[in-house]
């Protein structure tokens, strides 16, 4: 038994946490309620002060750290990960998340965030100043429970905020010893997670405690959170749902993409906000890419994910598998035309869900509107390429995209078409920390990762004398 696991759990009692890919426990998690996390946001805000004096050269030092106590521990997090969450140790799956919740640390310990100033031809001069905002209060989705925390959690303290962290209820063991292994290196309170369902979510974000939310989820609970929010009008960065689009131009070779495409779409088993989700293919290469594709997802296994010969998953609950049932069976009813997959076997425990792709689908097949999250991807045809922009672009989301051409031209011309918060090309989901992120219409506002990340987590303070008044130092 893992000793990081035995150390995260209640001495008694709690909710038992079962594999998705066996149904067997994991392990136990105790379930606060509102009361626990008014103690934990008091707790937090007694620490941020601490925290915020210690300067940013020596958070740096101790995001750092945490850094290296996870690499120190990364086997054990991977395994509580993958039994939890399903993915497999191997592949982008559980071994990659822990690896990048490490690097994203580094990456954030990294950026730099002097002071601006401002020096006018009038003799006037300004200096823009990050104060922290106080306590971050940070909930999270189960599809990337560790790395999507490092996303929240590190700007957050890097700024000098404390942040009071609800995982998702699917997977708080992940959070929790993640939080144990980071919690090694940091002061007492300064970070505190909160296990709990969603009235302590609720509480969270309505909280008089927390000045600023971060959220990654569904944009139905985004929105609800905004309305939250705005009664005290707390800063808010929302990573919300996407569906996002790959659009193949003529002159791409299937055969060199294909695999690109497939990871773009299945990494995760398909349970990753920003995955291709939509695949515009145009008419003279639509069955070169359809054979393709079809090729690289037979040869993907999927099974049990401490098995090292497996580089996909079940879905991580139940909920989610029915959706992506409900949508594959919607896609068939349209006339779809399935590729591979699209026929769970049922009597293997487990939420796995074969790895599907369908053919010949209208574009308002509910497979093809509706974000799926699964390993389910619809290939649509295209006869002009403004029809595929149009397709492309005609949802109410746009959290990511990708154009796959050798031509960087014509590349770059159709991606500044696209409406969404990144645009891939040649790849698509490749996640970069030096690089913001985040979405376009209803797939959320604000951005995480880089300088323009960490900003997010701070207030500006502008100091600027009348002419002559005030001079650099
Ligand atoms: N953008 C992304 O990365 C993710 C998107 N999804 C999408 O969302 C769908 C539903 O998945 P769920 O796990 O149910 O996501 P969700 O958005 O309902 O839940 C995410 C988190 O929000 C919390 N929460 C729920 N309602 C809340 C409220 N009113 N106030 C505060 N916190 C609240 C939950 O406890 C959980 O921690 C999926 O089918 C998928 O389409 C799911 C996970 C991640
Ligand atoms: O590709 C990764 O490393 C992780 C991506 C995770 C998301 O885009 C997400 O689901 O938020």
């Amino acid at each position: 038994m893992s000793t990081l696991l035995d150390s995260i759990q209640p001495a008694s009692g709690g909710r038992t946490i079962l594999d998705p890919a066996t149904g067997e426990p994991v392990g136990r998690v105790a379930e606060p309620g509102v009361a626990e996390l008014d103690a934990a946001v008091a707790a937090a805000r007694a620490a941020q002060p601490g925290w915020a004096v210690l300067g940013d050269a020596r958070r740096v030092e101790l995001l750092n750290a945490a850094a290296d106590a996870i690499e120190a521990n990364a086997e054990e997090l991977a395994v509580i990960l993958s039994r939890e969450q399903g993915k497999p140790l191997n592949g982008p799956n559980a071994r990659f998340e822990v690896g990048g919740a490490v690097a994203w640390l580094r990456a954030t310990a990294a950026v730099p965030v002097e002071p601006e100033v401002i020096v006018n031809d009038d003799a006037t001069y300004a200096e823009v100043h990050h104060k922290p905002l106080g306590v971050v209060g940070a909930i999270g989705p189960w599809n990337w429970p560790m790395m999507i925390s490092v996303w929240q959690l590190a700007p957050s303290l890097r700024m000098g905020n404390t942040v009071v962290m609800k995982p998702s209820e699917f997977t708080p063991l992940s959070v929790l010893a993640l939080a144990q292994v980071i919690n090694t290196a940091l002061p007492a309170d300064v970070l505190i997670v909160v296990p709990g369902g969603r009235d302590v979510g609720e509480a969270l974000t309505a909280h008089p405690g927390v000045d600023k939310l971060m959220f990654t989820g569904s944009t139905a609970t985004g929105k609800a959170i905004i309305r939250s929010a705005a009664d005290s009008v707390k800063r808010v960065t929302m990573e919300l749902g996407g569906n996002d689009a790959g659009i193949v131009l003529d002159d791409a070779d299937p055969a060199a993409i294909a695999e690109g495409l497939f990871w773009g779409a299945f990494i995760n088993t398909g349970q990753t906000c920003a995955a291709l989700k939509r695949l515009y293919v145009p008419d003279s290469l639509y069955d070169a890419v359809c054979s393709e594709l079809t090729r690289v997802a037979q040869a993907m296994p999927m099974g049990v994910g401490l098995s090292e010969d497996n580089v996909l998953g079940p879905l991580q609950n139940k909920k989610q598998y029915d959706i992506v049932a409900s949508l594959v069976q919607a896609a068939k009813d349209g006339g779809g035309r399935v590729l591979v997959g699209g026929d769970p076997d049922e009597s293997t425990p487990g939420y796995f869900y074969p790895t599907t792709l369908v053919a010949d689908l209208p574009n308002d097949n509910p497979l093809v509107a509706q974000e799926q999250f699964g390993p389910a991807l619809p290939i649509i045809r295209y006869s002009s390429l403004d029809e595929a922009i149009e397709m492309a672009n005609g949802l109410d989301v746009g959290l990511g995209a990708s154009v796959w051409t050798p031509s960087p031209d014509r590349a770059r011309e159709v991606a500044l078409r696209l409406e969404a918060g990144t645009v891939w090309i040649n790849e698509h989901g490749a996640i970069d920390p030096r690089v913001p992120f985040g979405g376009s219409k209803q797939s959320g506002f604000g951005v995480e990762f880089s300088k323009a990340g960490l900003l997010e987590c701070a207030q500006p303070v502008s100091i600027k004398g009348a002419a002559g008044s005030f001079t650099a130092s």
